[in-house]
Formats: structure tokens, sequence, C-alpha cells
């Protein structure tokens, strides 16, 4: 079990009570099985099994390609282990690995939407092992092995890719040297090291070691330099203890015969071993910046924490989460087998290795998203000591790691279904990782087109910086930050932002030619309403959202975003005394929530309180419009707590009243209700009501008022696990977007291209 104590760490561990809650609670373990088709009716059935299902096993009969078609084939892969070497925990036997492989396989579902089974085989006999792995081919698109202890893990994965037309990846072996080759590629440049001169010691020669030298090799680290050792001491050209085949390809000549005087001078320690492998004084007789990747698990050869104690030149990685620089394979294998499985690759070759250590590498040294700092608890990470590699919730992975895993597949001739696309690709490649992406991957492929100027009207906040750059990063047009320019330089240069960089415009509301004309247009708008002139100036002169809001009144600017430093209603009211409703519209809000693959809309989140009929027939009205530029065709459920007349109540009438008036209105979108939540989601409960006009569950749902709307969306994210996008505005004249206070800048760049999208692509 991982220690329990707290110090110095990143993120706090876990207790052994905790992670055996884990995995107890609810469903016993940590992945099920869930059907992709419906079954709901008896032509599900027939089509799903007998008789339908012979169409397909003839086809697949005929042609077995069609397999990727019909099947799951094309995106299952199968972990499989015997536990001869679990973790660094030993051999533990194939029935204990199960919770290592069922980690696995819910690892590679969430990080990179590849399916994924658990199989514990259990013998340590390597041919009964392979014999029983080889005849599983038709099953999968690839077969994921994981520890098996070497050498038996060498002859497996041998013996299985020789006979497999498939990818079968030792992940202990590839995917860890896949990792660590990437950390020490940074590592080396940030001790001003290469590959030629530094000297390497590695203790540990078994599935992960071999791997780990081999693949470093491969990519031009001098193998002179490069020392093993296992629990025998040094593995030296002459060694007959202890050794075999696999360690003899790196025996070399030298005198040193202990791990101590290995690391005599050593520049970079790999611990591929076990728990406390590494003493205090080891590293200590390192050279000046050692490199320490202790990468046993669960308990590394040496903690950071016993390294800072007595050296701080350091650079310091372990495979566990709750430190910084965890060189896992976690953050390999989920990618390396999406890039794979997507180019129907027939093997995972050293090229396709190497690519993807070098993309992981990479990424280490660009900026980091929202998210990721969330991952190091708020500490936004820089490239450096403490931040070689990217976590395993770096969003961005899924989109770097798989397509330089394909595009090296296709360059060596392994892939059977190239990608022609790769932009394409790239794309989909987001929306595996995130249901939100693909309703929004329209909206931001439409904004590439036909780039907008954005004002980000709270500038000064770093959040919008980062989102300003990143909107002009991906082409989506010119964003304008709003603030003082000086604090704004000060700031960035605080926090590493580039603001000298093309697509980024400031402007200093006090500064601006412009105040004369936005003051004149706000007096004319507000002189009625109670507002003297000066009221006015020092709207326009010290409020940045009245400011932005002329800015795009007046066509300044195409759209706005704003929300930060205000709640929703007050950055509401300072939009509304500068921009209408356009005509024949009524402003409202509506929130997109994505659940397990569902989409639906959810209105008003925003403006009205308590909707009479009349409102809550606009309502629906502007909700539906929003679902059909959103490419949907929407089915509006008007929701209450009764359906259809049952149980009556005062409240329901009001609902039924606006059905009424969308009936008179003629429109020209599905609508019915009123309806309870139950029935608008759920196709069984609704087909109770055979004369519902609704042809499917409903995408887009009214609320029957404000509480309703309010409460709703944020139990489905708190509690139903959802994602919810807005209360996206809908309705205004121009192009203006609140986003929540709460907003992280990946929030805020979607609020901004929406607010592109909205302003007339
Ligand atoms: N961070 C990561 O992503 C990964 C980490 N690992 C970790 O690497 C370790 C090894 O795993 P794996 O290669 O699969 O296992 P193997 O059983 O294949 O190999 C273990 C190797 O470690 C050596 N060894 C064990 N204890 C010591 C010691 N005290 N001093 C020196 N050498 C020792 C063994 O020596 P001998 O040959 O003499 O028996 C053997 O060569 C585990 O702790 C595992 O958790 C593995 C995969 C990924
Ligand atoms: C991370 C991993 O696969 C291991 O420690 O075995
Ligand atoms: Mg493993």
């Amino acid at each position: 079990m991982p220690a329990t104590d707290k110090t110095d760490r990143t993120m706090t561990s876990v207790t052994a009570q905790e992670a055996l809650d884990f995995h107890s609670q609810g469903r016993p373990g940590k992945l099920e099985i869930s059907p992709t088709k419906s079954m709901a009716t008896q032509r599900d059935l027939s089509l799903a099994y007998s008789p339908g299902v012979a169409v397909p096993v003839k086809a697949i009969a005929e042609d077995p390609a069609t397999a990727y078609d019909y099947t799951t084939r094309g995106n299952m892969v199968a972990v499989i282990s015997n536990g001869t070497a679990i973790l660094g925990l030993g051999n533990l036997g194939a029935l204990a690995s199960k919770p290592v492989m069922e980690g696995k396989s819910v690892l590679f579902k969430r990080f990179a939407d590849v399916d994924s089974i658990d199989l514990e085989v259990d013998t340590e006999n390597v041919d009964e092992f392979v014999n029983c792995v080889r005849f599983l081919g038709p099953s999968f698109g690839g077969i994921n092995l994981e520890d098996i202890r070497a050498p038996d893990c060498f002859i497996i994965e041998q013996r299985l890719r020789e006979v497999m037309d498939i990818p079968v990846f030792h992940d202990d072996q590839h995917g860890t040297a896949i990792i660590a080759a990437a950390g020490l590629i940074n590592a080396l440049a940030l001790t001003g090291r290469d590959f030629k001169t530094t000297r390497l010691v590695c203790n540990g020669a078994g599935a992960a070691a071999i791997a780990c030298v081999e693949l470093i090799k491969a990519m031009g680290f001098n193998g002179e330099n490069v020392i093993l050792c296992d629990t025998k001491g040094v593995i030296y050209k002459g060694r007959t203890d202890g050794m075999n085949q696999w360690k003899s390809a790196h025996a070399v000549d030298t005198d040193r015969r202990t791990l101590t005087e290995a690391l005599e001078g050593a520049d970079v320690f790999f611990g591929l071993s076990a728990k406390g492998a590494l003493s205090t004084e080891m590293v200590l007789s390192m050279a000046p910046k050692p490199i320490i990747f202790a990468m046993a698990n669960p308990d590394p050869e040496i903690t950071p924490e016993e390294v800072a104690h007595i050296r701080d030149d350091a650079i310091v990685a372990t495979g566990r989460s709750d430190y910084p620089n965890q060189v896992n394979n976690v953050l390999g294998f989920p990618y390396i087998f999406r890039g794979a499985l997507d180019v129907r690759a027939s093997t995972i070759n050293d090229a396709m290795k190497i690519a993807a250590a070098e993309a992981l590498a990479s990424l280490a040294k660009e900026d980091v998203p929202d998210d990721v700092a969330a991952a190091y608890q708020g500490n936004r990470p820089r490239f450096g000591p403490q931040y070689i590699i990217p976590v395993p919730f770096d969003p961005r992975l899924i989109s770097a790691i798989p397509i330089a895993v394909a595009k090296a597949a296709m360059e060596t001739g392994v892939a059977r279904k190239p990608i022609t696309d790769l932009s394409d690709y790239a794309q989909q490649l987001s929306a595996r990782r995130d249901p939100i992406a693909s309703t929004l991957q329209r909206i931001y492929e439409r904004v590439r087109r036909q780039p907008k100027r954005i004002v980000f009207a709270e500038g000064e906040e770093v959040q919008m910086m980062r989102s300003a750059i990143a909107y002009a990063n991906q082409a989506l047009g010119t964003a304008i930050l709003l603030g003082r320019e000086e604090q704004m330089r000060e700031t960035a240069e605080r926090e590493g932002i580039d603001l000298n960089r093309a697509g980024i415009q400031i402007v200093n509301a006090r500064l601006s030619k412009r105040v004369g004309a936005y003051t004149d247009f706000l007096y004319a708008r507000l002189q009625r309403k109670g507002y003297l002139f000066r009221d006015v100036q020092r709207l326009i002169n010290n409020d940045r959202n009245h400011f932005a809001a002329c800015m795009v009144a007046l066509g300044d600017a195409d759209g706005m975003v704003t929300g930060l430093t205000r709640n929703y209603s007050t950055a509401l009211e300072d939009v509304r005394r500068c921009i209408d409703a356009k005509p024949g519209h009524r402003v409202i809000g509506v929130s997109i929530a994505l659940c397990r693959g569902r989409t639906v809309l959810v209105a008003d989140t925003a403006v009205h309180d308590m909707p009479t009929a009349e409102e809550l027939a606009d309502i629906a009205e502007e909700a539906a419009g929003l679902a059909k530029r959103l490419g949907y065709v929407p089915r509006v459920a008007m929701l209450a707590y009764s359906t259809f007349g049952h149980p009556s109540g005062e409240r329901s009438e009001r609902v039924r009243e606006a059905v009424k008036i969308l009936d008179k209105r003629r429109v020209d979108f599905e609508y019915d209700g009123e309806m309870a939540a139950d029935v608008a989601l759920n196709q069984r409960v609704m087909e109770q009501y055979p004369f519902c006009r609704l042809s499917g569950t409903a995408n887009v749902l009214v609320m029957p008022a404000f509480h309703s709307a309010s409460i709703s969306t944020k139990m489905l994210q708190e509690l139903g696990g959802s994602t919810v996008i807005g209360p996206l505005l809908v309705g205004l004249d121009k192009s203006v977007q609140i986003a929540s206070m709460s907003a992280k800048d990946s929030d805020i760049v979607n609020m901004a291209a929406i607010a592109a999208y909205n302003a007339g692509t």
C-alpha cells in the first residue's frame, strides 16, 4: 500500500482502507459492460440477435475486414496477465493481478476511449500462456500484456507477435520505455546533457529495465555509457550468475561490481527494481545535477523527500501520481493503442514508440492549460525540474500522442487503414476525450472559416489572458483584451504569457478614441432611465462590461465574453443597458448538458424567474432555435411535475397553456407537454403515452421556472457526471456570452468561440 504520510507532496496519498473501500463500494471492481445499441423493443432484439445478427456473420465470413465495421473488434483491447510481476510486488498470481488489470482497462477507456477487458490467465508456463492467448485474435484489435515477469515476458511477447496479426504490446516493457525516454529527453535538456556522453545506471534488468535501455539506445544513447544492475549487482561481460540472453546483450566491460560502485559519478539513475533499492549515499556519489527516475511501483527506489534531504540539484521522477514528474506507462498505453487501432496497425514498432516518446517530450514544453493546473491542485506547472513530463490528466495527450503514433505507423508501412485527413483525425481524437468537443467542434470549425474579433472584457484577469491567447492560437480570430496595458504586461510577464503575438489586441478604455462615441450612444439609451451624462461617462470609463458591450453594439468588435469578476445577473444587467433583444426575440439562458453520450439543452437557466405561459412558449422557440443552430433537430419537452394533466395543479397549467400557445403559433419544430422529466428522457416511459407528439426522447427541456432549471442542471453536473456548458445567452441583438465566475480558461475559450459563432458565421 502507498505510504499515508503527506510530507511535501503535490497531491494527497491514499490510505489502505480508502483503497479497499474504493474497490468494494457499489458494484465491486472497476468496470462494467454496457450495450451500445438500444434493446428496447422486439425489433431491436430481432436486429441485434436472431435473425438479424446472421447478416453481419455472413458478411464477416466473406470478408474478415468487415469485422471492424460490424463488431467491437476495432476498438477493443485485451489486458492480459498471469500476475508473475504485479507492479513491484512480485509474483502474487493471476487472481491477485485482477485489480491492476481492471485498472488498466479503465484507464484505456478514460484516457483514450479504447474499450478494454482484463483477462487473467492462471499459468506460469510460457507455452500454456502463449497457447491460451494466441487464439484470441478475432476478439480484439490489440493485446496489451501486463505484469508478466522477465524473461518469460520476452519469449511470450515474441511468440505472440509472430503468430498474431494485431499489435501485441507488453506495456511494462514498451510503455514504460516510451515514457522514461520522454522524461529523459527533457531532463537531459534541462541539465545541459546529451545522448552521446551521459552516463546512465539502470537498477533492475527485467521487463521494464531491458526495454528502457533498448529504446534509449535505439534513439541514439551511447550503449557504452549504460550499466545495468540486478539483484546480483552489475551486469558485466563474462558474468554467469543469474544471467539470460537479454541481460547479456547489455553487459559491459567494467570492473565495477555493485550498484554503489556503478553509481559513482553517474549522471542518470533509472530504477525499475524494488522499493528502497537506492540509498542516499549512492545519490550523494552521483554527478552534479543528477537525474533520478525511481520508477518502482507502488514504492519507488528512493522517495523525492529523501533525495531533497541530501541534495537540491537533482531532477527526481517516480511512477506515482502523488509526486511531481510521474514517469508511468499510463501516459502511454491508452494513446499508443488509440493511434495503432485507428490505422489498424498490424504491430507497434520502434518508429511508433519513438514518435510517441518525442511527442510526449515536446508537450511538456508547451504552456499548460487549466485542466492540467487543476491536476496539480492549482499550481500551474512550468517546464523545469519539477515538470519534465505531462500529467496523465493533460487533455492534450489524446490528440498529440495517437496522431504521432498513427503517422509513424503509416510511414513505416504497418497501417492497414491509413488516415488521409490528419486534421480531421485530430478533431475526432479530441471528441473522444470529451463529448463536449464534438458539439463544439463544429462551432470551432465554422468560426475558423470566418474568424471574428472578440472582446475579452476582463482583460487584466490571468484566465482571460490565457483564453485570449488560446483563442488567437486556434485561429478563431482577433482577441481584444480590455484593460490597462501596463498592468496586463506585468501580469503576463509574471505568468509567462506572451501577449506580443499576432491575433492579440490590447484596448485601454481610458485611452480609447471611441470613448466619446460610446458615451453618446449609451446616454441616448439611458437618459430617460434616470442616468445623467456623467453617470454614463463613468460607466464607459470605469466599467469594462459597459465599454465592451458598446464596442460590440457599435461594431468595433463582433462579440464579447465576460463573467469572471461579477455574478451572472449583474454582468447581464451591464450588457442589457447597452444591447437589446433581437427584434421579435426574447433573451434567455440555455445550458447544454452532456451525459453518457447524450446531449440535452435546458432552458431558461439564466433570465426568467417564474415565466408566464407566453414566456415559456418564447423560451421554447429560442431554445429550439439554438438547437437547430447547433445542428440538432429539436424535440422540445415542456417540463412539469405532472404529465398530460396528471396530477393536476396550478403550476402545470401554465405549462399546458404554453403548449397551446405554441400550437397557435404553428412553430416548425416538435414539442409537447406538459410532461415529467422521465417521460421526456426515457423512450419506454414515453411509450406509455402513445399520443405524445415527440418522435423520440427530448433533446430540449423547457423548465417551468428558473429554480427548477438551475437546480436540475447543477444536480446533473454534480451527481450525474454531466458536463454542463453555459448558460449560453440567446436572443440578444449582438453576440455576448457570460462565463461563470468559476470558469476555467478552456470554458472561457468555448464561450468566446460560441460568441464568435453567434456573431454570424
Ligand atoms: N513506472 C512505471 O511505469 C513502471 C514501473 N515498473 C516497475 O519496475 C519494477 C520492475 O518491474 P518489471 O520489470 O515488470 O519486473 P521483472 O520481474 O520483469 O523485473 C524485475 C527486475 O528487478 C530486479 N530487482 C528486483 N529487486 C531488486 C533489487 N533490490 N536490486 C536490484 N535489482 C532488483 C530483478 O533482478 P533479477 O533479474 O536479479 O531477479 C529483475 O531484473 C517494478 O517495481 C514495477 O512496478 C514496471 C513497469 C512500469
Ligand atoms: C505501472 C506499471 O505498469 C507497473 O508498475 O507495473
Ligand atoms: Mg505493469
